[in-house]
């Protein structure tokens, strides 16, 4: 053996070595943290594993592919914690210890009192291969703050009114392709088209760009998709899958032909500058904002972009369209779902889209494109869609725990540290609480208008200064696409193969949410369309 192998073979002995080492200090500092405190609320914990042999339990009960935020209601009911609404968990090493909060006044302190950072060691692994560095969903501090300052007024409700014609048009392509499946009585994908939807209005309110894909692949859209398929999933413990050695390669290549696409686009609108700036145009695409803000603060006046803000943009525009799109998909997959089983329901949505837009649907794209605010009057569809999004809450916030920060029980002054720790304010939990919620794993929009919501336990969107920039947005062209789609069609998800441990509902519910980057419905939610019979 030569002096060269001698050295790399003692190189790879100390790595190693420092590795174990590592290891087994982080297995006995976690262990030891959990155990420590016999106050702690958390499930049985085994000196070894932690609670990795509670999550294997739960996981028997559950079907295996169903996204990790459902298994919490249950596994807080089993262990008596569903009251205290807090559940401290050891997954090292498959995940990083965690306190889960799923109480609305402790949720209310981690987002909107101690206004916690995200937790970015949890949000990376997704929204780097995704978006890049420092994008606005994970940053913190002053680049967070730099951006969303920028691109609030955008995202502002009288805004985004003046992009409801585009949004229509949008909408009218999904009409007419989805009428031409109906007529064939096909089973279709529906989350795939309703993909397709959002992307296009994403595209459209971010970039004013046609990207046409309901019609035809666009190359931003398939790498985008193709990075999303390349992300490790959290639910399989299978090494070759998890640690994929192509991975590094196609996050490499995608990212490459995103940001060539979007570079090209914000290079196109800079070049155009000046009459954007002076055009006083009223409906501002979002990149135009971030180049205004930039132009102003060079004075206006200069030749090109500097690299850094350049790359920055296009980071933004990224994350806008991973946020902005598959949300608002899965929301409308499950509004269909959930109506095709309350015909009643279903009904009295209609009624009052005929009492808004008349009797003939096909008045309704022309009566939103000259008067967006008719919108405003979609009540019991808005109620609709905040059930829906109570029910199938597509998205959650972690937050990274700070020395000091503690959260204290309401009622009975319990402090819960959160320093080291990722705090997954986990809604689904607080929304199907009956605590706060009566009957709260049934459809009952009827609440939004009869009852009284309590405070601070519906937060699809989260809360406070890092809520969704795009809530009002999701919430109009939801209502765009149910004033042009309920009356049209009657969609009925199917029943789909169970995965391997056979259990195929979750609560009577086969149509439960996966993980795919978010919380979306199974499979796609493969689907039955008819066109609605009053048309026929
Ligand atoms: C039904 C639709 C949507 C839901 C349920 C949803 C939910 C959420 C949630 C839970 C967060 C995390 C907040 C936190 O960590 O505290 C978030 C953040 C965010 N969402 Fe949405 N979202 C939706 C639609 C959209 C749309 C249409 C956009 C458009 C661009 C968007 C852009 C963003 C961005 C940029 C953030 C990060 C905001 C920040 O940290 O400043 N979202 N969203």
């Amino acid at each position: 053996m030569d002096q060269l192998t001698r050295g790399l073979m003692y190189l790879a002995g100390v790595y190693v070595l420092q590795g174990t080492v590592r290891f087994f200090a982080n297995l006995y500092y976690w262990r030891h943290r959990f155990r420590s405190d016999p106050d702690m609320p958390q499930p049985p914990h085994h000196w070894l594993l932690g609670h990795l042999l509670v999550m294997a339990e739960i996981t028997k009960e559950l079907p295996l592919d169903v996204h990790p935020q459902v298994h919490l209601p249950f596994l807080l009911e089993k262990y008596g914690l569903k009251d205290k609404g807090v559940m401290y968990l050891d997954l090292w090493p498959i995940g990083k210890p965690m306190i889960v909060v799923a109480d609305p006044n402790l949720a209310h302190q981690a987002a909107q009192v101690h206004v916690l950072d995200k937790d970015n060691d949890a949000l990376d692994f997704v929204l780097k291969p995704l978006s890049g560095p420092d994008n606005l969903v994970s940053a913190s501090g002053q680049i967070w703050k730099f951006w969303r300052t920028i691109f609030n007024p955008g995202f502002a409700v009288q805004h985004l009114m003046t992009l409801v014609p585009g949004i229509v048009r949008d909408c009218e392509t999904f009409v007419e392709i989805m009428e031409k499946r109906a007529k064939k009585g096909e089973v279709i994908d529906l989350e795939k088209h309703t993909t397709c939807l959002t992307v296009d209005i994403i595209g459209r309110v971010v970039l004013d760009a046609e990207l046409n894909t309901q019609h035809k692949p666009h190359e931003l859209v398939e790498a985008f998709k193709s990075q999303i398929s390349w992300l490790p999933p959290v639910n399989s413990y299978n090494p070759w899958t998890r640690w994929h050695p192509f991975r590094p390669i196609m996050y490499w290549r995608n990212q490459r032909i995103m940001r060539r696409v979007l570079g090209d686009m914000l290079d196109r609108r800079f070049l155009q500058r000046d009459p954007m700036l002076s055009s006083g145009k009223r409906s501002k695409p979002i990149i135009d904002l971030a180049l205004e803000t930039y132009l102003k603060e060079k004075g206006g006046n200069i030749g090109s972009m500097d690299e850094e803000f350049r790359t920055n943009a296009i980071t933004q525009m990224l994350v806008f369209i991973f946020a902005g799109h598959d949300t608002t998909s899965s929301t409308i997959c499950y509004i269909f779902h959930q109506l095709s089983h309350h015909p009643e329901k279903m009904a009295r949505a209609r009624k009052e889209l005929n009492d808004i837009f008349g009797t003939d649907h096909a008045d309704a794209a022309r009566m939103l494109t000259e008067n967006p605010l008719l919108m405003n009057k979609m009540e019991y569809c808005t109620a609709i869609i905040r059930e829906i999004l109570r029910m199938y809450p597509p998205a959650s916030s972690v937050r990274a725990g700070a020395k000091g920060t503690y959260l204290k029980d309401p009622k009975t002054g319990e402090l819960y540290v959160t320093e080291g720790l990722t705090v997954w304010l986990a809604s689904l939990p607080v929304h199907v609480n009956d605590n706060y919620w009566d009957n709260p794993r049934e459809f009952l929009p009827e609440r939004w208008l009869e009852d009284e919501i309590p405070k601070d336990a519906w937060r699809p969107f989260e809360r406070g200064p890092r809520a969704c920039i795009g809530q009002e947005l999701a919430m109009i062209e939801t209502k765009v696409i149910m004033a042009l789609t309920l009356r049209r069609f009657d969609i009925e998800a199917q029943k789909q193969p169970p995965p391997a441990n056979g259990v195929n509902e979750v609560s009577g519910e086969h149509v439960y949410q996966v993980l795919a980057a978010s919380a979306k419905p199974k499979g796609g939610m493969p689907s039955v369309i008819k066109l609605a019979s009053r048309i026929i």
